[in-house]
Parts: structure tokens; sequence; C-alpha cells
């Protein structure tokens, strides 16, 4: 169990909006949490999931923060954004057990939840219990997250032209 308090970023898009509100009240009363801050969106406030999820991962590539909930209908976009900007790792999850290895294997810094796929009790526990979860470096999994590592930097100035 970790003793780290995390500084954490929350955004959604206008279809993760409850269930972005509700975690970062959970976030603001768990001792492990050291900051939240919320990206938006607003109530009411239509914007769309990419730039909210770009938003938030820049902040984690930046180390503003270090790890981040997003959330829009289904997770899937969030997770596809936030993984176009370098060193950032994002997931969907919706169980517990691929919650779990996002950070244990993966060292994913990012989850994204689709509040029109899972109710949200199990989002909120999710989260909970993700925030118990921390990378070990020195565990197997370390040199396979490498890989994707070493590839972004090999690429760092420009696409991978293929074909
Ligand atoms: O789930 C979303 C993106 O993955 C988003 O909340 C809704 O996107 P849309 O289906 O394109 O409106």
């Amino acid at each position: 169990m970790t003793t780290k308090r995390w500084r954490i970023a929350v955004g959604s898009d206008e279809a993760g909006y409850e269930y972005k509100n509700a975690i970062v009240r959970d976030l603001q009363q768990d001792p492990r949490v050291e900051v939240v801050e919320d990206f938006g969106v607003s109530n009411g406030e239509v914007t769309p999931y990419a730039e909210v999820g770009l938003a938030v991962a820049e902040a984690v590539a930046s180390d503003q923060v270090d790890r981040a909930v997003l959330v829009c209908g289904t997770g899937i976009g969030m997770a596809i954004s936030a993984n176009k900007v370098p060193g950032v790792r994002a997931t969907t999850v919706h169980d517990g057990y691929s919650c779990e290895r996002s950070v244990l294997s993966n060292n994913c810094q990012i989850i994204a939840l689709g509040q029109r796929v899972v109710g949200l009790e199990l989002a909120r526990r999710l989260v909970t219990e993700w925030l118990g979860y921390e990378f070990d470096p020195s565990s197997p999994s370390s040199s396979k997250v490498g890989v994707i590592t070493a590839y972004e930097q090999r690429n760092a100035t420009g696409p991978t032209v293929c074909g």
C-alpha cells in the first residue's frame, strides 16, 4: 500500500460531467490526495473530449500533477487523446483487474472511465482502489514499459512514417 500523497487532475466532457464531479468530491475527501485539479467541463459546457483529455495529459507530462482521471461517454476518446501526449500512458478501465494492472503492469498515469458504460458506484470504487496502486520500477514489467518509452524517444522529433 502506497503512502504517497497524490496530485490528481480530473476532467470530462459533457457526457462525463456527473461522474467527474462525484470523483472530484471523493478525491477531495481522500487523505491520500494532496490536491485535486478540476479541468472541467463546467455545468452545461460543451467541449470536445479531446480538448480536455489533451490538457489533462499535458498537466501529467509536465509534472503539474502525478496522475489523472478522465471521463467521457465511453472513456475511449479520452484515452486516445491523452495517449497522444508524449510520455503519457492512459487507458480505459471498467473492471478492478484492469484498473490494477494499468498501474502495476503498464505504469499508466491516467485512467479513463465511461459514464455511459459503468455504474457510478463502480466508477467511484475503481478510482478509490486505483489510488492504492503504485508502479514498482524494479518489477519485471518495467523493461516492457521501457520499450514504449524508448520508441517515443527515438521518434521524439516527429511522427513515424510507415509504408
Ligand atoms: O465517449 C465519448 C468519446 O469516446 C464522448 O463522450 C462522446 O463522443 P461522441 O459519441 O462522438 O459524441
